[in-house]
């Protein structure tokens, strides 16, 4: 018995396209990344892997993706479970800065310490500060103590495996096709858990926008075939790069 796991990071968002921090902000897909999503809906349904329920994180542009995806391969009525465990990791003060002017201004070093190091967070968010979530109605369930104003990966990690625990692996268990659409860092800590990629070694994978990635998990949720299989290889060899690029594009 194998289980079947979909992952899909949302389509390119308004500021993946503005080359800006996003983390918890809430902006939508922009053309592209609608496109990308009416494309990972035709791969689900050419490949035949057709979700029996979705996981998305509280944030427009994934639930927008997993929307028309799901539509595209016939899936839309599938239940759906929402969790901001689910959510992009929390960016902190980088929230709403250009990435190309953070590099310029604080170096290689730091730029790729708070993008990409396992557990430095960039300096927190101010609670009024213009982006913050800080009062946002749909985090208000989460105690003043948990509620982040920045996050690392590590971060990300002890607060989305609780979710993968209790509410991922149940739906696989039950035998369900499982779709999760979420973001570029919640993703690879999922991949990380998954493929039990090092602290160090996480540094060097990045998500791409809007390819579907399959993984057959075996009886003890281990992938069968170590990193999945993009439904798409060549697109997302293509998008691996660019989102590797991001600071130094302008
Ligand atoms: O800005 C962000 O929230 C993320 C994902 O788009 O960016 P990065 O790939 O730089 O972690």
């Amino acid at each position: 018995m194998t289980y079947k796991l979909i992952l899909l990071r949302h389509g390119e968002s308004e500021w993946n396209q503005k080359n800006l921090f996003t983390g918890w902000v809430d902006v939508d897909v922009n053309e592209k990344g609608a496109a990308e999503a009416v494309r990972a809906g035709e791969l689900l349904k050419e490949q035949g892997l057709l979700p029996e329920k979705l996981h998305t994180s509280l944030l427009r542009r994934a639930i927008h993706t997993a929307y028309t995806a799901l539509d595209v391969a016939d899936r839309h009525w599938i239940p759906v479970e929402r969790s901001w465990r689910l959510n992009e990791r929390h960016y902190g003060a980088l929230q709403g800065l250009n990435k190309s002017e953070t590099l310029e201004k604080y170096g290689e070093k730091q730029f790729m310490e708070w993008r990409r190091s396992y557990d430095v967070p960039p300096p927190p968010l101010d609670k009024d500060a213009e982006f913050s979530q800080w009062n946002d109605p749909r985090y208000a369930d989460i105690p003043e103590d948990e509620r982040p104003q920045t996050e690392c990966l590590a971060d990300v990690v002890v607060r989305m495996l609780p979710y993968w625990e209790s509410n991922i692996k149940p739906d696989l268990a039950a035998g369900k096709t499982v779709l999760v659409t979420a973001h570029g860092n919640s993703l690879r800590a999922l991949v990380k858990h998954l493929d039990e990629i090092s602290d160090a070694d996480i540094a060097g994978l990045n998500i791409p926008t809007g390819i579907p990635l399959f993984y057959e998990l075996d009886e003890n949720f281990k992938p069968v075939t170590k990193g999945g299989r993009y439904l798409d290889p060549e697109a997302a060899k293509a998008s691996i790069e660019a989102v590797k690029n991001q600071g130094k594009k302008k």
